[in-house]
């Protein structure tokens, strides 16, 4: 099924799960992780994950990087937001931040495979559908605010808008 006009209506949305994705980006190479476990498991994507009562975006996910992968990203910045309307579970508001240097030596944990890709060879028929509408964006250094409904794994609409002031 495909829908011209979005079949959510985004004015209403209410995002109940706040989530975080970072991106580090070194070299020509980008960093990201085969996730093992939670949402998404077996999926490649940036490390990131929920963010904590009390904590802020940017805590959190200098947290989950830390934690998935071992490593601090040096200068963080958030290029994106990213709402998902996802079906039969609870819709995520996920903030995407990019850093271009870090601290410690990627490493596998419980949660986290980490894989290196040159910026030419990124896997996107292995990472969640949505990507490749915003992360070429983010590569590029331009702000994005996508909007995506899910029907599990399957996308069924989208939009993203460039240019946006965080
Ligand atoms: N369509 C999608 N595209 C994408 O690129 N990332 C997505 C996505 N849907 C969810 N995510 C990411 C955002 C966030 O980093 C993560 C949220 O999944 P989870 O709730 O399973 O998090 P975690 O496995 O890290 O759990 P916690 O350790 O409990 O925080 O999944």
């Amino acid at each position: 099924m495909s829908f011209i006009s979005s079949p959510v209506d985004w004015t209403t949305w209410t995002p109940v799960i706040p989530a975080t994705l970072m991106f580090i980006v070194k070299d020509g190479r980008i960093l990201l992780i085969e996730k093992k476990r939670g949402l998404g498991a077996g999926k490649i994507n940036g490390p990131g994950g929920k963010i904590d009562a009390g904590e802020t975006p940017l805590e959190s996910v200098m947290r989950e990087t830390q934690e998935e992968l071992c490593v601090l990203p040096i200068n963080p910045r958030k290029l994106g937001e990213l709402w998902f309307s996802m079906g039969d579970i609870p819709d995520i508001l996920c903030h995407v931040y990019r850093a271009d240097d870090f601290t410690g030596t990627p490493t596998e944990t419980e949660e986290a495979v980490p894989l290196w890709y040159s910026l030419q060879s990124i896997p996107y028929q292995r990472m969640w559908e949505d990507d490749i509408h915003w992360l070429p964006l983010l590569l590029e250094d331009k702000t994005f605010l996508g909007k995506f409904v899910f029907e599990g794994d399957s996308m069924q609409w989208s939009h993203v808008e460039t240019g946006v002031a965080w």
